[in-house]
């Protein structure tokens, strides 16, 4: 099978700190990241902070630091699909996401991250499992509608 592997380069749409606009809940963030770590907070102040944050890194980082919400731990994988479905609703975003086929799609990253992603080998790789969830998810609809 055809593996993507590391969201860089012609592959960087896939990674979260990517532009992507996400509304939630009436607020704009300007990456799944931004969006993704507001959600870890009720805190609706904590959630402005971040939406204004200038990059990714930046708002990850502030997501490090709010008021954790009840819960979190067992929520975050229908949080972090909720805003990949979002992004590629987005035409341009989803036709390129459609482009990798069936291509494996593994987030291999430098920074550790074996939840998200994979790191030196070893990694649950859930970002990757979600992306090809809603890459499923949307060629299931174009069947239906065929
Ligand atoms: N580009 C990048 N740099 C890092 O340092 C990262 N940890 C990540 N991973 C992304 O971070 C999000 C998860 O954050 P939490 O660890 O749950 O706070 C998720 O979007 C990963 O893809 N990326």
């Amino acid at each position: 099978m055809t593996e993507i592997r590391g969201f860089r380069g012609q592959y960087a749409f896939l990674s979260n700190f990517e532009p992507a606009v996400i509304r939630v809940r009436g607020v704009r963030y300007p990456t799944v990241e931004h969006a993704f770590q507001a959600c870890k907070t009720e805190n609706l102040a904590e959630r402005a902070v971040i939406a204004g944050l200038p990059t990714p890194a930046e708002a990850r980082q502030a997501g490090q630091q709010v008021t954790l919400r009840p819960g979190w731990d067992d929520m975050k994988e229908e949080v972090m699909l909720a805003m990949l479905r979002v992004k590629f609703r987005q035409p341009d975003l989803r036709e390129r996401l459609l482009a990798t086929g069936d291509a494996a799609l593994v987030e291999d990253n430098a920074w550790r991250d074996r939840y998200w992603g994979v790191y030196r080998g070893q990694g649950l790789n859930r970002l990757g499992v979600l992306l090809m969830q809603v890459r499923e998810e949307i060629l299931a609809v174009q069947l239906q509608a065929a």
